[in-house]
């Protein structure tokens, strides 16, 4: 893969507390992600107008708030969202199918409304840093993660979603399932020998790449990392090199 085509897949997690902060990060880390991550840290933190500021540099910002309400009020603020013009943002899949139509069909009237480009929704399935036994045991779910991860695919597609967050491992199973239109983006990113933390289902870049990850969301092994430049270039080595 080109190096562009790469650049375009990785999205960096500004998980900072300060706009000072996530701008010191964009301005180095700019050259090697095609979008950084807001997300509850920096946005409660810093603010709506922290989304202005990202765009002012030219960086496509996705919104992660993981919205988890009832309908009515998760489409009002996905309204409220779509109105910062970011490029996507994130609904949990078990708030269920009509908070998920509810959060689709209004970040789309809205952006049709204002007239800018809809932002992308996506709905995060089961976290990575769930593993299968906390799956079945803390969550009470039955079955596996993965079958889980496949039917909230599934039911995010049939109510208009664009795509989903989930671990690689379950990359290869949702473009399967819903297409090759349909986004998966994947956290819980480690290249080897990286510390996971307190992710669970956690796959390299290359392995997520070859997986279907159509992007891969990275934060602390880029941003942590003492040189955080010289880590995105080489994970974005391993990304031009994997497929
Ligand atoms: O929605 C997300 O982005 C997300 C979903 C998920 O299942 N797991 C997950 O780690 N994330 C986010 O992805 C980022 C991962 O960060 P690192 O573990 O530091 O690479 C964090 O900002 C998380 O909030």
């Amino acid at each position: 893969m080109e190096l562009d085509k790469a650049r375009e897949k990785l999205i960096v997690a500004l998980d900072v507390d300060t706009k000072e902060q996530a701008l010191q990060l964009v301005e180095l880390l700019q050259p090697y992600a095609g979008m950084f991550k807001t997300g509850m840290q920096l946005f409660y933190s810093a603010g709506p107008a922290v989304v202005s500021v990202l765009k002012e540099r030219g960086a496509g910002v996705f919104l992660d708030l993981k919205l988890h309400d009832i309908p009515n009020t998760v489409g009002h603020a996905a309204a409220v969202l779509t109105r910062l013009g970011v490029s996507m943002l994130t609904v949990h899949a078990a708030g269920g199918a009509a908070m998920m139509r509810a959060a689709a069909a209004a970040a789309g009237e809205e952006a049709d409304r204002l007239k800018i480009r809809r932002p992308r929704v996506l709905a995060v399935t089961v976290l990575t840093s769930i593993d299968e036994q906390a799956f079945n045991r803390e969550l009470g779910l039955s079955g596996t993660v993965q079958d889980r991860v496949a039917a909230w695919s599934a039911l995010a597609r049939e109510c208009g979603l664009d795509g989903v967050v989930a671990s690689a491992r379950e990359a290869a199973l949702v473009c399967r399932e819903c297409g090759p239109d349909f986004l998966v983006v994947t956290p819980g990113i480690r290249p080897a020998g990286a510390g996971s933390g307190d992710q669970r289902r956690i796959m390299t870049p290359a392995a997520a790449l070859a997986a279907g990850a159509s992007h891969l969301v990275v934060g602390r092994p880029v941003t942590g990392a003492p040189d955080p430049a010289a880590a995105a270039r080489a994970l974005l080595a391993e990304m031009a090199g994997a497929v």
